[in-house]
């Protein structure tokens, strides 16, 4: 069932999915910004801060904010580009599942005069959930991007998580000017972590031994993964985020970064998915 809300208690639209037997997940129309999913057995996958701004055009601290067309600081426009702070339409819905649309005309922002659509497509499962990010080039010349997923996980304490799927993965460490670096074994957190691992396998695992659960992240389309704890000394910078919050969460971001900007000739489409699986262990 999507139910659209129209004003979540700070003025903003909001989509409700529901299963019947539970799951549930909630996408604001601000930036397509997946806040919630909850597990039909009542695991809350996704992390927010409870420091989180719902101002637009201010992304949300949490969940999944949708970084488009360029990642980080990978291009001219500002730190994750302007999708996250724009507003979406609801162009679709079934019974799960909810469509998002921005039409971007070329003058959002001065330094990527490209049209384009992005779509953010989230169905629910039980005990999954499915995130699909489609751009269009809506143009006359071919558009390049960079892009992201941005997800905020929970964790029951940050030294009861591992991350398997990246052994023998190299990386790039933003903490050391992007030096290149080969991951050995799993990750663990244990200061912080900012890198962008590059050419990634499919699926990723996030095993919480404090929780009993895995999160499995499949993904197509997005070649890369960033991994983000921003531990202490950021934490605190951060306005919208709570000191120690950092103990509570991890981001793992399936992404086009380091691989390289994806170029998309006019009216061409291009497709990135991430489904997120929660099972006991
Ligand atoms: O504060 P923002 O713009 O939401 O970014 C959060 C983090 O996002 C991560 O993807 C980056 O790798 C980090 O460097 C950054 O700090």
């Amino acid at each position: 069932m999507a139910n659209v809300v129209k004003d979540d208690g700070n003025g903003l639209d909001k989509v409700v999915l529901k299963t019947p037997n539970g799951a549930s997940a909630e996408v604001y129309r601000h930036g397509a910004h997946l806040t919630s999913f909850k597990t039909a057995s009542g695991k809350d996958v996704l992390f927010v801060s409870k420091q989180a701004v719902f101002k637009p055009p201010k992304a949300i601290r949490g969940g999944v904010p949708v970084c488009f067309p360029q990642f980080g600081q990978l291009g001219p426009l500002g730190q994750h580009g302007f999708a996250r702070n724009a507003a979406f339409e609801v162009v679709g819905s079934g019974d799960n599942s909810v469509t998002l649309e921005l039409a971007a005309s070329g003058k959002e922002d001065e330094r990527y005069p490209h049209p384009f659509q992005l779509r953010v497509t989230v169905t629910l499962a039980d005990e999954s959930l499915t995130q699909k990010l489609t751009a269009i080039n809506t143009g006359s010349s071919p558009i390049a991007f960079t892009c992201a997923l941005h997800t905020y996980f929970t964790a029951s304490a940050i030294d009861k998580v591992r991350v398997e799927g990246l052994d023998g993965v190299g990386f790039t460490d933003s903490l050391q000017g992007g030096k290149p670096l080969t991951q050995e074994g799993p990750v663990v957190f244990d200061q912080e972590v900012d890198r962008v691992y590059i050419g990634t396998p499919g699926s990723i695992k996030i095993f919480d031994d404090g929780a009993g659960s895995c999160v499995e992240i499949v993904k197509e389309g997005f070649p890369d993964a960033v991994v983000w704890n921003p531990w202490v000394e950021k934490s605190k910078a951060m306005g919208d985020f709570g000191d120690d919050e950092y103990q509570v969460m991890l981001c793992i971001e399936p992404a086009v970064a380091g691989s390289g900007a994806v170029t998309l000739q006019p009216g061409k489409t291009w497709n990135g998915t991430q489904t997120l699986t929660l099972s006991n262990v």
